[in-house]
């Protein structure tokens, strides 16, 4: 493939992670190009968020380095990083909106806060943005009147109000029905290839996301377990990734956090 060559738009080299001393990545090596989508999946807490928190800016790495568009965001100053994450469209876990505001406000809001667009042009650029989503007839309408894939559309809307480069989403399908989801999915790969962007979606939908997406990353323990191209994930004989993709609930991921064995725990409670 032709982007193979390029540049990558995110390159993440041997990067290392802790919140204090405890460590959740452990020598990460990821590339994002123009283009493509891709999917980050692992078990819970493993420290998906945390990624897409370095890509953005809003960590910083204690060890390897994290690359976007070019730029070490390790090294940035702090106007730099800003006109950088300018460029990165975010959509947050449950990406709640202002529930004051209309949904035409929602999407008009990084318009307002980051540029000076006079109010004809930024009233067009909102619509043509919920034209995208397919809500140009819900604008007036307040959060409390949309269903959660209506809520999830606006959000998506506000995302990529700014045309960015870069979109990331932690679970965009946290909490839909399956018709919703199916919707969501859907318009995430066609505003990344309508925008010419490049998307990094965090999520444990793996049917949903095999679907659509172009590659795929697995973490655990802080580490790159498996990737691969839906194809090669589908087939592989990884372990870990065939609990994944067959949700089995046990496996390298095991269904019981670390203890003791329950027969030494009863007797202490017991005190025999
Ligand atoms: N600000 C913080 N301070 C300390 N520990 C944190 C902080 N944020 C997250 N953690 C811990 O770091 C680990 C990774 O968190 P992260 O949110 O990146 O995981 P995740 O893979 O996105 O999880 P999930 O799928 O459950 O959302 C978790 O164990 C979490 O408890």
């Amino acid at each position: 493939m032709a982007h193979r060559e390029e540049k990558a738009l995110v390159d993440l080299r041997q990067v290392h992670f802790a919140y204090g001393k405890r460590e959740i990545l452990s020598g990460i090596d990821l590339t994002v190009h123009r283009g493509q989508l891709v999917a980050i999946m692992g078990g819970s807490g493993c420290g998906k968020t945390t990624l897409l928190r370095l890509i953005g800016g809003q960590l910083k790495a204690s060890a390897g380095s994290v690359t976007v568009d070019g730029q070490d965001m390790g090294q940035l100053g702090t106007e730099a990083l800003y006109a950088l994450r300018r460029r990165m469209g975010m959509l947050f876990q449950f990406g709640a909106l202002f529930t004051d505001m209309s949904v035409f406000e929602n999407v008009a809001f990084p318009l307002r806060e980051h540029t000076d667009l006079p109010e004809s042009m930024l009233r067009d650029l909102v619509l043509m943005k919920l034209q995208a989503v397919g809500l140009l007839g819900g604008h007036a309408l307040m959060p409390s009147e949309l269903s959660g894939g209506m809520a999830r559309r606006v959000a998506l809307a506000r995302a990529i109000a700014l045309d960015p480069m870069l979109i990331m989403y932690d679970e965009p399908f946290a909490g839909l029905d399956p018709i919703s989801l199916g919707v969501v999915g859907q318009l995430i790969r066609r505003l990344n290839d309508a925008l010419g962007a490049a998307s990094i979606m965090v999520t444990h939908d793996v049917v949903e996301s095999l679907s659509i997406v172009d590659y795929v990353y697995f973490v655990s323990d802080g580490r790159i377990v498996a990737k691969g191209t839906p194809d090669e994930i589908r087939e592989s004989k990884d372990e870990f990734v065939h609990q994944f993709v067959h949700a089995e609930p046990d496996g390298p991921v095991p269904f019981h956090m670390k203890a003791a064995p329950i027969g030494e725990l009863l007797m202490g409670e017991g005190g025999q």
